[in-house]
C-alpha cells in the first residue's frame, strides 16, 4: 500500500514536470516604443515613448505566464524613430545567441511601430533559426484608455510559443494578426489596425490566444539566409531619395557627394525617376554607387525592364520591397558583393 502511494506520487511528479517542461521558454527583448509609452492621463494625446521597463510591461499581462515560461531583458529604451544600425546589429547577435546557444524556444521583441517593419525585415535576413521571432508594439501608450499593448503582447507570446510559427521567418503581431517581415507595412499614422500585408495578406489571425495560419512566406529568410552580421561593426551606407513631380536633385547629389555605398530611389509608379535624377542615378552607378529602384506606391512590385532598361544602366529593381526595406537588403547585399547582377538575384530571392 505504502509502495503504491509512493508510486502514485512519483507518477504525479513526472506528469506535472512534463506539463511544465512543455511550456515554451520565451525571452522578451524590450526596446521601447509606444507600447512602453506614458502619458499624463488616460485621455492625453501627448505621450513619451519607451518609458516603461520590460517587467512593468509584463505586469500588465500576468496571463502570459500561463502560456509560456517568460523572462525579459531591456536592450534600449527608445522611440523607434531613433532605431539605428548599431541596435540592429546588437539585436540580431543577441537573438542568435538566445536561440542557438542559450536554449530559448522563441523571442519576442517589444518595439515602436514607426520602424518596426524595417527591424523585422533586417532580423528576417540576419537571424539564423527556424524558431519564432516576433515583433510587437502598440499604437496607444500603456497609460492610454483601452491600451492595445497588453493584448498585443499576450498574442505575441502565444505566437512565439506556438509550434506552427516555426520556419515562417520573423513575424509581426499586432491587432490580432500575424504578418510576415517582408510584406508587412505601417499604413496608418494613428489606427490600431495600422499594420497590413498589402501584397499577400496576413499569415494568420489570432483569437483568444489561438493562432490560425493560412500561409507561409515564399521568399528566403532566417535559417535560409546567407547574410551574417556576427563580425560586423557597422553596415554599408545606403540612403533613400524620394521622388515627386519636378523633383529636386539635391538629395541625390548629397548622397553622391558624401560617397554613400548605395542609394534606393523611391520612385513614382513602377520605380520611375524625374529625368534630372535619372541622369544623376546613371552617374552614381558609374561611380560604383549601387542604385536600387523602388517605388513610393505602397503595393505592387517595382519590376525589371519596364520603362527603364535596367540591364543597360545596371540598376536593380526592388520587386515588392518598399524603399525602407530595399535599403535593408541593399546594405546587407553590399556586405557580400558589388556586382549588380548578384544584388538583383538577392532582390529576387529575399
Ligand atoms: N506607435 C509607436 O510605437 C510610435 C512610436 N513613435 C515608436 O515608433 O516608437
Amino acid at each position: 500500500m505504502k509502495n503504491l502511494k509512493i508510486f502514485l506520487v512519483f507518477i504525479a511528479l513526472v506528469f506535472s514536470s512534463t506539463i511544465y517542461a512543455q511550456k515554451a521558454k520565451i525571452r522578451i527583448i524590450a526596446t521601447g516604443g509606444t507600447i512602453a509609452g506614458v502619458s499624463k492621463s488616460s485621455t492625453e494625446s501627448n505621450y513619451k515613448a519607451g518609458e516603461l521597463g520590460i517587467y512593468q510591461l509584463l505586469s500588465a499581462v500576468p496571463e502570459v505566464r500561463q502560456i509560456a515560461d517568460v523572462t525579459g531583458e531591456q536592450l534600449v529604451k527608445i522611440g523607434s524613430q531613433d532605431m539605428n544600425d548599431e541596435v540592429w546589429l546588437q539585436l540580431a547577435n543577441r537573438i542568435n545567441q538566445l536561440l542557438n546557444e542559450e536554449g530559448y524556444d522563441g523571442v519576442v521583441i517589444t518595439h515602436g511601430t514607426d520602424t518596426m517593419e524595417e527591424t523585422a525585415y533586417f532580423l528576417n535576413l540576419t537571424v539564423h533559426s527556424k524558431k519564432p521571432v516576433v515583433l510587437v508594439g502598440a499604437m496607444r501608450p500603456a497609460t492610454g484608455m483601452s491600451a492595445d499593448g497588453p493584448l498585443n503582447l499576450y498574442d505575441a507570446v502565444a505566437v512565439a510559443a506556438n509550434k506552427d510559427s516555426h520556419g515562417r521567418g520573423v513575424l509581426v503581431v499586432m491587432n490580432e494578426l500575424v504578418l510576415d517581415a517582408k510584406d508587412v507595412t505601417k499604413t496608418s499614422t494613428l489606427g490600431v489596425e495600422t499594420f497590413k500585408s498589402l501584397n499577400y495578406g496576413p499569415l494568420a489571425y489570432i483569437h483568444n490566444g489561438k493562432v490560425f495560419y493560412n500561409r507561409a512566406p515564399q521568399n528566403k529568410h532566417t535559417y535560409q539566409s546567407e547574410f551574417d552580421v556576427a563580425n560586423l561593426k557597422e553596415l554599408p551606407k545606403v540612403g533613400i531619395v524620394y521622388s515627386y513631380s519636378n523633383a529636386s536633385e539635391l538629395p541625390m547629389k548629397a548622397f553622391i557627394d558624401a560617397n554613400f555605398d548605395g542609394i534606393v530611389h523611391a520612385g513614382v509608379g513602377n520605380g520611375n525617376f524625374y529625368h534630372k535624377n535619372f541622369d544623376l542615378a546613371e552617374k552614381a552607378q558609374n561611380q560604383g554607387i549601387q542604385i536600387v529602384r523602388s517605388s513610393r506606391v505602397p503595393s505592387g512590385a517595382t519590376t525589371l525592364d519596364a520603362e527603364i532598361d535596367d540591364a543597360k544602366y545596371h540598376f536593380v529593381a526592388s520587386n515588392t520591397l518598399n524603399p525602407q526595406k530595399a535599403r535593408v537588403l541593399l546594405m546587407l547585399a553590399l556586405t557580400k558583393t558589388n556586382d549588380w547582377e548578384k544584388i538583383q538575384q538577392y532582390f529576387n530571392e529575399y
